[in-house]
């Protein structure tokens, strides 16, 4: 694996109006890595994404995929170069079974049919890929499915159509126990497979469970960029609240330590 980021993104700034949300942020990811995106209520997580998924466009600095420049201003683009992004509400349409979702606006044809054959296989084969086990048919309607099993497909879809980089938004907020152990253990093995996996929560012990790579902002600042081995609970909830963390001797906020994939 490669030590250089799939995803790297240096000095951005970011403002609505007269309110400068992000402040010269850097971030990167990896692929083959989950890198986690932490920080409270309003650190700039959801901008930061936005602008990685081309809602939003960056206002200066720059956007690099797989070493080149980027201009990205349109979800098309980001999408365009394989990232992806599940938000919390999953964008599954109820009515429609499993593989329906993880074609859908994507269908294949035989003719003019839709290829139903091929695409219960690909999608299945997705998901055995992922060794998912908590789906009884691909063909049940997501009406059906359960909170951890939709997020299970939401992320399956993602690895279906190869994304490159793929952005969970809190995946497992809704969801119990057991649940967001399996989805945990989803997002690790999309991660084996080699996808850069950019993980937003608020959940510490997810966190410290999945990431490899923990990236902290705190009032629209990078705080710190850490290897997950190198720090606990402790210290992470530190440089969430306060911005710094005296345990790591870190410096103050702007400064990447540890970083490297
Ligand atoms: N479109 C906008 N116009 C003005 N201010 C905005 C806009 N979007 C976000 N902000 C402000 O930017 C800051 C960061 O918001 P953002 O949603 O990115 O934070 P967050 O880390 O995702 O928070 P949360 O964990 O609560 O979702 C907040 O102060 C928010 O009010």
């Amino acid at each position: 694996m490669s030590d250089q980021p799939i995803l790297q993104l240096r000095g951005v700034n970011k403002s609505f109006g007269a309110v400068h949300v992000l402040h010269d942020v850097d971030f990167a990811a990896y692929a083959g890595k989950v890198t986690a995106l932490v920080g409270d209520n309003g650190a700039g997580k959801s901008t930061l994404v936005k602008c990685i998924g081309g809602t939003y466009t960056i206002d200066s600095g720059s956007y690099e995929f797989e070493g080149t420049s980027q201009h990205v201003s349109d979800p098309r683009d980001a999408a365009a170069l394989g990232v992806e992004i599940v938000y919390q509400d999953l964008a599954l349409c109820e009515n429609l079974d499993v593989v329906q979702n993880m074609f859908l606006g994507r269908e294949r044809l035989r003719g003019i049919v839709l290829d139903e054959e091929s695409m219960e296989i690909a999608a299945s084969d997705t998901l055995k890929s992922l060794s998912v086990r908590t789906l009884k048919s691909v063909r049940q309607r997501v009406s059906s499915l359960s909170g951890g099993q939709r997020q299970t497909v939401a992320i399956a879809k993602a690895a279906l159509w190869k994304s490159k980089v793929v952005i969970l938004d809190e995946p497992t907020a809704a969801l119990g126990v057991a649940q967001t152990a399996q989805v945990l253990e989803l997002v690790r093995r999309l991660a084996d497979q080699g996808t850069a996996v950019i993980l937003i929560s608020h959940n510490m012990l997810d966190v410290l469970q999945v990431a490899d790579t923990i990236s902290v902002l705190y009032l629209g600042q990078l705080a710190a960029t850490v290897n997950r081995a190198d720090v606990n609970q402790t210290q992470v909830v530190e440089l969430i609240t306060t911005g710094r963390s005296g345990n790591l001797g870190l410096q103050p906020i702007g400064t990447i330590t540890g970083a490297s994939a």
